[in-house]
């Protein structure tokens, strides 16, 4: 049996990857596409794709959208957050979100929903970020208390919000191997006379720029070395096939908030 698949944010950079990995993938299709840019509405959602049309529009309705599908796939923005939450709520529809650099209201609306349907939110969807964080826990707990620790985190031009949520939970990882808490031990950017830098703080530094898909580096700087974590994504396609197999994962889950360790098997 087929997965209907819906997008929230369809015509964007990532929910028209989204609409082609759908595509190509036998075991799903795109039931229903839904953004708010009055420039989109009633575009053939696979004509923005670039892969012809589906015969599916794009749509301001969210609740119509979401009562079309088996999973909602929301890669939109922070404001959409609360309203998808909202339909998928209400038509007991599972949901995989990407949406990064959302406000506290909107998180609290994502972990209330996910106490009555299955929901996966991860800052990032690709493998990759998925085996770097375990890593990077790996390295925190051998030589993160007598390193100096920073977070670089490189994307396009066109992203609206930093640090990358991806840094966030680089950052979260290590804090929680370290015992410490990143809200009171984060440093985001530096400038003016800073002074000696405090060993217990986490820095975060950010790099917007040309196309950059999304790259990361967890620096741990001793002693007569460092060592430096990198992930760099070439493509958005990494993100759209870890949200789609997600969406596969996440049908027939029991309610709950996971991220893509669960999704993988990877969470002890
Ligand atoms: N978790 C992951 O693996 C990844 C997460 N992201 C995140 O996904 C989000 C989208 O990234 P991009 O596609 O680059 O942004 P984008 O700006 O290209 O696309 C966002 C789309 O959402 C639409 N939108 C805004 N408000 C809406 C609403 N209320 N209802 C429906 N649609 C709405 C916009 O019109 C736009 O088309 C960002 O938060 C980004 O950080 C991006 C890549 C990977
Ligand atoms: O906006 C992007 O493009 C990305 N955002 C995510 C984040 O904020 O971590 C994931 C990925 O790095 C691409």
């Amino acid at each position: 049996m087929s997965t209907a698949v819906a997008v929230v944010g369809a015509g964007g950079r990532m929910g028209r990857m989204l609409v082609d990995t759908i595509l190509r993938d036998e075991e799903a299709y795109l039931v229903a596409a839904a953004d708010r840019g009055e420039q989109l509405l009633g575009q053939d959602a696979g004509e923005l794709a670039g892969i012809g049309a589906l015969g599916v529009e794009i749509s301001a309705n969210l609740e119509a959208v979401v009562a079309a599908a088996d999973v909602v796939i929301d890669f939109s923005l922070p404001q959409a957050t609360v309203e998808v939450a909202a339909a998928c709520r209400q038509h007991k529809c599972p949901l995989v979100l990407g949406t990064t650099g959302l406000a506290a209201g909107q998180s609290e609306a994502v972990a209330e929903l996910s106490q009555h349907n299955a929901v996966v939110h991860a800052a990032n969807y690709s493998t990759g970020i998925t085996l770097l964080t375990a890593l990077v826990e790996q390295a925190a707990q051998a030589v993160g208390a007598q390193s100096d620790i920073e977070i670089i985190e490189a994307h396009h031009r066109h992203k609206v919000d930093a640090p990358s949520g991806t840094a966030l939970r680089l950052g979260e990882a290590v804090a929680k191997e370290l015992g410490r808490d990143l809200g009171q031990c984060a440093v985001y950017g530096r400038e003016g006379h800073t002074g000696e830098r405090d060993s217990k703080t986490i820095g975060f530094e950010t790099i917007r720029a040309g196309d950059i898909v999304g790259e990361h580096t967890v620096m741990f700087a001793g002693q007569g070395e460092r060592i430096e974590l990198t992930h760099k994504a070439s493509s958005r396609s990494t993100f759209a096939v870890g949200a789609l197999r997600a969406a596969h994962w996440v049908i027939g889950q029991p309610a709950g908030l996971y991220d893509m360790r669960d999704v993988l098997g990877l969470s002890c």
